[in-house]
């Protein structure tokens, strides 16, 4: 049996969705921007897309939102340009953002840091979160952005966007929200969340890989970080990706309807709670971060003694995909970053495995993953130098 349980480094595309796309590859093939009726021909399902993004965030009609590659795009836009026109043009040197953030905030923050920018990584408390408070107090004179995540990727807790944003907007400070892991799995509402712009990623939510968007509310001025052609009128040049496009706005609609929400968060609910209480009835185990305010899918589990790599490698083997944190980052054998984030000493942070489930799972798929991964715990420590069960002391009388 194949269970993916990864669904937080990549989601399968909807079949509806890729019936979707289909037209647009060998039929309706034309350059939008092409004055001809080959291009013009693709322009319904493209502004049909366009709404479905928009009603899946809740964006007026006079915002913007922009096609990306992907989410990385949009971040990196977002500090870059901010960069460009507060920073290099501007009186601002400073931006804030938090330690857990993905590689695409941070690694471009440790980039303006090289030239000199002040950039506050704010901790997260032992629940994996921060409070707005901390935002408050962080913000500066010269503080030109704020950047705080809406959900963990891997701990998939979620962070409290409308308060940060009513911070921001009392300071008078540009505030982006990476709301990556959100979309499609909590609602997403940007007038009501007070943001200035959020980035997403169609893959993350059943489009496909390769396309993504920066949400911008109207009258925040941005640098294009892509010049070129008129495209996104001028905002982002380059041809657009139509069958991406339109696949990303269908999958948008799919997991932002209001069934859609309440399926993930009663289906898919209920399965990830199903496999984390199994784990958590296995002897040294721990929820990172605590249960509570979390995506519905996510859950990221210590299991202590066992490598978090030894655990994937024992799961694959067994067609169970799982992973231990960012895809991006988990070639190396580092700790979780994450983990560290929150304390967590080296052991503990190599001991952390992330399952991400969707609405394509089922509760064969999550019995027999518990199966194995019950094996996998025993096998694994058996064989562990560190790893010796002590029965807490209302055991040992047993
Ligand atoms: C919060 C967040 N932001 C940005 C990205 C980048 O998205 P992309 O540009 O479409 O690649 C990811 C991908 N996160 C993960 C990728 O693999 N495992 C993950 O947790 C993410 O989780």
């Amino acid at each position: 049996m194949q269970v993916y349980l990864d669904n937080n480094a990549t989601t399968k595309v909807d079949e509806k969705v890729f019936e979707e796309m289909k037209p647009f590859f060998c039929e309706v093939y034309g350059n939008p921007n092409s004055l001809h009726s080959f291009g013009s021909s693709t322009h319904k399902k493209m502004l049909e897309a366009l709404d479905y993004l928009y009603e899946g965030i809740n964006a007026a009609d006079e915002d913007d939102i922009i096609i990306t590659a992907n989410a990385t795009e949009a971040n990196n836009w977002v500090i870059k340009s901010v960069w460009l026109d507060k920073i290099l043009d501007g009186e601002k040197n400073h931006i804030v953002t938090s330690e857990v953030e993905h590689p695409a905030i941070t690694a471009a923050c440790n980039f303006l840091e090289k030239k000199g920018v002040e950039v506050t990584y704010l901790n997260v408390n032992e629940e994996g979160i921060l409070d707005a408070e901390a935002v408050k107090k962080a913000i500066r004179e010269d503080t030109a952005l704020v950047s705080i995540m809406w959900a963990n990727n891997e701990t998939g807790k979620i962070f409290p966007v409308k308060e940060i944003g009513a911070v921001c907007r009392e300071k008078g400070v540009l505030f982006h929200s990476d709301a990556t892991q959100a979309i499609g799995k909590v609602e997403v509402d940007v007038q009501d969340a007070n943001v200035d712009m959020i980035s997403f990623s169609a893959h993350k939510f059943h489009g496909p890989k390769g396309v993504g968007g920066l949400y911008i509310k109207k009258g925040v001025e941005l640098s294009p970080y892509m010049h070129g052609g008129e495209q996104m009128d001028g905002r982002r040049a380059g041809t657009v990706d139509v069958a991406s496009m339109i696949g990303m706005g269908k999958a948008m609609h799919l997991a932002t309807n209001t069934m859609a929400i309440a399926y993930e968060k009663n289906h898919v609910g209920m399965l990830r709670d199903k496999l984390e209480n199994a784990i958590l009835k296995i002897p040294d185990t721990i929820v990172i971060g605590g249960r509570e305010n979390r995506t519905p899918n996510t859950t990221l589990i210590s299991i202590k003694g066992v490598e978090g790599e030894s655990m994937l490698w024992d799961l694959n083997q067994n067609g169970i995909a799982a992973s231990t944190g960012s895809a991006c980052a988990s070639e190396d054998l580092e700790a979780n970053p994450v983990m560290n984030a929150f304390g967590s000493d080296s052991e503990l942070a190599h001991t952390g495995i992330r399952f991400s489930l969707s609405r394509f799972n089922n509760e064969e798929q999550i019995d027999y993953a518990i199966e194995h991964i019950k094996k996998a715990v025993e096998r694994l420590r058996n064989i562990s130098s560190s790893y010796a069960y002590t029965p807490k002391s209302h055991e040992s009388g047993l």
